[in-house]
């Protein structure tokens, strides 16, 4: 069965970039929306910044270059580029979203004398994406370079994956997390202020005190049963697994035969239409439920940033790593404030609110290791 055209049903929408539809589902069964995802037209954001205008502005990193071809944008997240053709696409898209690393000079270049504060996303960005969620370890070497980029720039960890979860794979206490998409996040309380004459001496989540910030806690009984429903249902799939993200269910296909994937997106939807209060998104051959809250990764990077007296301040530069959808709401949100840049991993072209791209996490390594460099010899 050819999923990708053939398949209708009125199930649920694939919502990976340029409305390509992997389960072969409509997109207008989705609340997740374009608009919400973030993924539009290109050249949409090139738009006259709210507020501070930069010297060098922050939505000027884009040169234009033309779309990439349709077909190379119809590839699941993640995949490696396959052929001379595919690599060529991804040259005429990384000139679009330059890298990272060698557009490492004009990041620091608008950086100088401003706070870097550092949102990172987890899997994809700083652990591979491997065949069994409960198996998806940061190496050693990036978790050292993800401590020593800590030691210099206040750092936050922002998943999907339940905070207590992320927490333990990364193992880092002097990190701050959001679990759950941003709808768990252990909120430094504000006697920080106190620290902020000082650049970059956010202190440490071990040695602060910490309350929880869970706008969505009533959805907790919910979650349960729709999680306990799910892995009753896909039981019988082989392959398929869930994961309770304690705020959200992740219903995984990723080791399902394709012929079956629609199969799964019909007991996700049936469940839930009992439950409209939750919303269904997808992500990197996962489906996400989640509650229907104005809530996303968006909001915890401004919540984060309030929290750690940090937000509406020309001297402090956001930078947000991801490489999945749910990413794009910060993206967007550094994007549309003019404050910030978004950084999309992927070795794909695919249209990103992001300004700036790298490869893989072996990339996303190489620029944390650069900006410690950076901040440790260069007078800034
Ligand atoms: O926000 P993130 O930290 O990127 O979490 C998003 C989802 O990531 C995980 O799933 C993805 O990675 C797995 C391990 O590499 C892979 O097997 C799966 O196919 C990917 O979708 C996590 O398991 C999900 O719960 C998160 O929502």
């Amino acid at each position: 069965m050819d999923l990708k055209s053939t398949h209708k049903s009125p199930v649920l929408a694939d919502s990976v970039p340029m409305n390509k539809s992997r389960l072969g589902l409509s997109s207008s069964s989705v609340p997740y929306s374009a608009s919400t995802t973030g993924y539009s037209s290109p050249g949409m954001y090139l738009t006259t910044p709210r507020r501070k205008p930069a010297p060098s502005k922050l939505d000027d990193v884009r040169v234009s270059a033309s779309s990439p071809p349709q077909k190379k944008l119809n590839k699941e997240f993640g995949f490696e580029p396959e052929s001379e053709e595919a690599e060529t696409s991804y040259h005429t898209w990384v000139m679009k979203y330059p890298s990272a690393l060698t557009s490492f000079e004009q990041i620091t270049n608008y950086a100088k004398y401003k706070k870097i504060a550092l949102f990172l996303d987890y899997d994809g960005t700083l652990s591979p994406i491997v065949d069994n969620p409960d198996h998806a370890f940061m190496s050693s070497a990036m978790r050292t370079a993800v401590r020593n980029v800590a030691k210099h720039f206040p750092t936050a960890i922002i998943s999907g994956r339940s905070r207590d979860k992320v927490c333990e794979f990364v193992g880092l206490t002097e990190l701050h997390y959001a679990g759950s998409h941003g709808m768990d996040i252990m909120v430094p309380l504000r006697e920080l202020e106190s620290t902020t004459d000082h650049p970059n001496s956010i202190r440490s989540t071990d040695k602060q005190e910490v309350i929880p910030f869970q706008p969505a806690s009533e959805f907790l009984p919910m979650i349960d049963e729709v999680f306990r429903s799910l892995v009753e249902n896909t039981n019988d799939i082989e392959g398929a697994t869930v994961e309770n993200n304690k705020f959200c269910v992740s219903v995984h296909y990723r080791l399902v035969d394709e012929e079956l994937w629609p199969m799964i997106a019909e007991i996700v939807h049936d469940i839930l239409k009992g439950y409209p209060k939750l919303k269904l998104t997808h992500g990197r051959k996962v489906l996400e439920i989640r509650p229907v809250i104005d809530w996303n990764k968006g909001k915890a990077v401004e919540f984060l940033l309030e929290s750690l007296g940090l937000n509406n301040r020309d001297d402090v530069l956001p930078i947000y790593v991801g490489d999945d959808i749910t990413d794009e709401d910060a993206f967007k949100v550094l994007r549309e404030g003019n404050c910030g840049y978004g950084i999309l991993v992927s070795s794909v072209p695919k249209e990103s609110n992001a300004s700036y791209s790298l490869r893989d996490p072996s990339e996303v390594k190489g620029f944390l290791k650069s900006l410690v460099k950076w901040k440790t010899t260069a007078a800034v």
